[in-house]
């Protein structure tokens, strides 16, 4: 069977990307609208309502118009944007965390963000697992490529007049739109503290969560939090938990330009403190590699299809 795919967005940073994930693979059609149409309401109605599946890669006034248009009860949505991560009656995309039978059984999905993915991959198993209590304190310091920000910050990065800086921080208000999802699919009740930055390298990215385990009930040992780590995602061929690392640095560009992640867990001596750390690419696990294994999973197949891992 082949399944119609419109991608509304394709010319954007994560919608080529998807495009480009999906060439050749004979399962789909996509639905394609020239320049002249890719922002006409009516070709984008018509484009929608004949796919089977769309993937939104749009910003989210954008996305929420797309979900507005859809007129059948058939068409299947996996929306990038941030619109629909904590909204009721979507499913949010991560299916190592929600299971794969739900996103495949879903006809509203939510594409994780990109940061996100990294902090709910090291910690919802171990709230889950009762480790880290909901209402503990955490916080959250990542650093993105700068393609993390799309056209606008890539041809900021990029300019002939000169890069913004080498590295920035931001977010200082400490109101990022991706606290919220962070915070319901974690189980977590307090939210953490996130402190994003980017980095003038076009992709990658490095999310950190630094535990005092000494100050957790019962003081868990690293051990006992590699062992929730390990049996969440054994089996996983996207998201490995690697035992042991000889490195003496983590670089940003570990996993840039592929669909997986790699999460550690650094101890202190003592085991007192653990650096938990998730290394992947803000366009593979953290947006396009998840939105192809999330389209994977609704056209009922291999999930890891189509993806580079
Ligand atoms: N980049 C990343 O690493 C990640 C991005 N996302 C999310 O994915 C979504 C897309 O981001 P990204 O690809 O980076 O952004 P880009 O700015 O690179 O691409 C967005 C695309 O949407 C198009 N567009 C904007 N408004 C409309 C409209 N009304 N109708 C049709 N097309 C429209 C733009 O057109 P034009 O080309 O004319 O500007 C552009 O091609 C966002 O919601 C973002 O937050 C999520 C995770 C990671
Ligand atoms: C570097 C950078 O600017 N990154 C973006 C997030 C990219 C992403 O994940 O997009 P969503 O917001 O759709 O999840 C930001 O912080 O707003």
């Amino acid at each position: 069977m082949t399944h119609k795919i419109f991608i509304d967005g394709a010319a954007g940073t994560t919608g080529l990307e998807i495009r480009e994930r999906l060439a050749g693979r004979s399962e789909f059609a996509l639905i394609l609208l020239d320049d002249a149409q890719r922002k006409d309401a009516s070709a984008r109605r018509q484009a929608i309502n004949d796919a089977d599946v769309v993937i939104l890669c749009l910003p989210d006034d954008a996305a929420r118009e797309a979900v507005s248009l859809i007129a059948n009860d058939r068409t299947k949505v996996i929306d990038a944007s941030t619109a629909h991560r904590v909204a009721p009656g979507w499913t949010y995309g991560f299916p190592e965390l929600v299971g794969h039978e739900a996103v495949a059984g879903s006809k509203r999905i939510s594409n994780p963000g990109c940061y996100p993915t990294g902090f709910l991959a090291l910690v919802a198993p171990l709230v889950r697992a009762g480790v880290v209590p909901a209402s503990t304190p955490l916080s959250v310091n990542a650093v993105s490529g700068y393609s993390g920000g799309g056209k606008s910050m890539i041809a900021d990065f990029e300019s002939t007049s000169g890069r913004p800086a080498a590295w920035y921080g931001y977010g200082l208000t400490l109101a990022h739109k991706h606290v919220p999802e962070m915070t319901r699919h974690a189980g977590l009740s307090l939210p953490p503290i996130f402190a994003p930055s980017v980095a003038d390298t076009l992709r990658g990215m490095i999310v950190e969560v630094p535990v005092h385990l000494s100050a957790l009930p019962g003081a868990p040992s690293p051990d006992a939090v590699r062992e929730v780590l390990g049996k969440a995602y054994a089996g996983s061929r996207i998201v490995r938990f690697i035992e042991t690392y000889d490195g003496a640095s983590m670089p940003i560009e570990r996993l840039a330009g592929t669909d997986g992640m790699d999460l550690f867990v650094f101890a202190s001596p003592d085991g007192a403190q653990v650096r938990l750390v998730a290394a992947f690419d803000n366009l593979g696990k953290g947006a396009s590699g998840a939105a192809v294994q999330n389209l994977n999973l609704l056209c009922g197949l291999d999930e890891a299809a189509g993806l580079k891992l």
